[in-house]
C-alpha cells in the first residue's frame, strides 16, 4: 500500500492531499487541468523538495518527520508525455540505461520479458528518431519498467499521440495492466483512457482530494462530475463464455445477466471489461420489445439526476450488483412514467475491452 498525505504551498495554488494508492492496479489521477496532477506524481517521485507531509511505499518511510528520501533513492519508474528517450542510443540502449543502475539482487523484470511484454524486439536495433510516437511510448515504458520500480507514474503518456497510435498502444497497456503487479499511478484527461485502463480512481478538485475509490463506483456517482460528462460511461467487469466465431460475437457473464460483444478474435484473458456510455443506454418496460439490440437485460432503477441539458435525465440503475448509467430525455421518463425502485429492462450497445 501507498500512502501520502502531502501538503505543498505555492503562490496561487496549494496542494492538500491525503490518500491512498493500493499495491496492485492502476490508480487514474483524474481532474481539470491545474488541479495538481503532476504535482502529485512530482512529490511522489521526490522532486518537489518544498512538500511537506509524509509517503509510505511498501511500509517504507520515503519521506517522514520533515526528512525525505531524495528521487534516486525511490524506486520509482516515470513515463512522460513525450517519451524522452536518449536520442543517441538505440532502442536496446534505452532499455539497458535504467537495468545497469538496478543492483542485480533488485531487479524484479529482465530485458526479455519487457522487450516480449511490450512487442519491442522488432525495433531494438533503432534509434528513437527511427520509431513512430506510440513506438517511442512503449520503449519509454519499457526503459521505466527495467528499472524495477515499486511505482510507475505514467503523466499522460498517450496524450502527444494522434488517435491512429493511441489504439496501436492501448491493447500493450491493457497488457500490461494484466501482467504487471507494479501499481501504476496514471494522469490522464480522457476518461475513455480512465474506463479502459485504471482500477481505482483519485478525482482531484484544485489541490485537494474530490473523491477516491474504486473505478467502477466512481464513474457512476451522481454527485462526482465524471456522471455528468457528455462521455459519461460505465464499466462492468465480466467472465468469458465462449467465442462464437461465425457471428465474432463474444459472450460474457456478469452478475446481472449475459452480454454479447462484437469481437475480432477470442481474448486471451478468462476476463473482459465492458464499457456502456449513458447515451447508448435504452430503458423499456417489458422485455417484448427486442428490437435488433443483443443485449437486453432485467435491471432496476436507483434514483434520478437532472442532467446539463434540460431534455435529459440521468438515470442510476443496477444490473444485478452492477451500477449503470442511462442518459434519456425527460419526456421519455415521463411518457414511461419511470419511477425509483422500478424494474426495468435495458438494451445497450456495449464496447469490450480485454
Ligand atoms: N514549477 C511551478 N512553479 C509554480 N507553479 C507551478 C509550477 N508547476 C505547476 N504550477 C502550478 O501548480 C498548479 C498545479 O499544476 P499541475 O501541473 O500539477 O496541474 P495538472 O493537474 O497536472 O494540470 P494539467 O492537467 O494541465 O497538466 C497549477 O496552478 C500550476 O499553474
Amino acid at each position: 500500500m501507498i500512502e501520502f498525505d502531502f501538503h505543498l504551498q505555492r503562490p496561487g495554488f496549494c496542494l492538500e492531499l491525503a490518500g491512498r494508492i493500493p499495491p496492485r492496479g492502476v490508480t487514474a489521477l483524474f481532474g481539470h487541468s491545474g488541479c495538481g496532477k503532476t504535482t502529485l506524481l512530482r512529490c511522489l517521485a521526490g522532486l518537489e523538495p518544498e512538500v511537506q507531509g509524509r509517503l509510505s511505499v511498501n511500509g517504507q518511510q520515503w519521506q517522514a518527520g520533515g526528512r525525505q528520501w531524495p528521487p534516486h533513492q525511490r524506486a520509482v519508474g516515470y513515463v512522460f508525455q513525450e517519451g524522452a528517450l536518449f536520442p543517441h542510443l538505440t532502442v536496446t540502449g534505452n532499455l539497458h540505461y535504467g537495468y545497469r543502475r538496478v543492483p542485480a539482487d533488485a531487479r524484479r523484470l529482465q530485458p526479455g520479458e519487457v522487450v516480449e511484454l511490450l512487442g519491442l524486439a522488432p525495433l531494438l536495433h533503432r534509434y528513437p528518431h527511427e520509431l513512430s510516437g506510440g513506438q517511442r511510448q512503449r520503449v519509454a515504458i519499457g526503459r521505466a519498467l527495467l528499472t524495477s520500480p515499486d511505482l510507475l507514474l505514467m503523466d499522460e503518456p498517450l496524450a502527444a499521440l494522434d488517435a491512429l497510435s493511441k489504439n496501436e498502444i492501448l491493447p500493450w497497456l491493457d497488457r500490461l495492466h494484466q501482467t504487471l503487479d507494479i501499481p501504476v499511478v496514471y494522469v490522464t484527461h480522457a476518461i475513455e483512457e480512465v474506463a479502459r485502463l485504471a482500477d481505482h480512481m483519485l478525482l482531484l478538485e484544485q489541490g485537494r482530494l474530490l473523491a477516491a475509490g474504486p473505478l467502477q463506483s466512481l464513474l457512476t456517482r451522481t454527485d462526482l462530475p465524471l456522471a455528468h460528462a457528455d462521455n459519461a460511461t460505465s464499466v462492468i467487469e465480466t467472465k468469458v463464455v465462449r467465442f462464437e466465431s461465425e457471428y465474432h460475437l463474444l459472450h460474457l457473464t456478469f452478475d446481472g445477466g449475459e452480454l454479447q460483444v462484437p469481437c475480432t478474435h477470442a481474448p486471451e484473458t478468462s476476463t473482459v471489461r465492458i464499457r456502456v456510455a449513458a447515451r447508448d443506454v435504452v430503458l423499456s418496460l417489458s422485455a417484448d420489445s427486442r428490437g435488433s439490440a443483443l443485449n437486453h437485460l432485467p435491471a432496476r432503477i436507483t434514483g434520478f439526476n437532472n442532467d446539463p441539458h434540460p431534455a435529459h435525465q440521468l438515470v442510476t440503475l443496477t444490473l444485478g450488483d452492477t451500477p449503470l448509467l442511462a442518459r434519456i430525455t425527460r419526456k421519455s421518463r415521463d411518457q414511461l412514467g419511470l419511477q425509483t425502485g422500478q424494474a426495468v429492462h435495458v438494451q445497450f450497445k456495449a464496447v469490450a475491452i480485454s
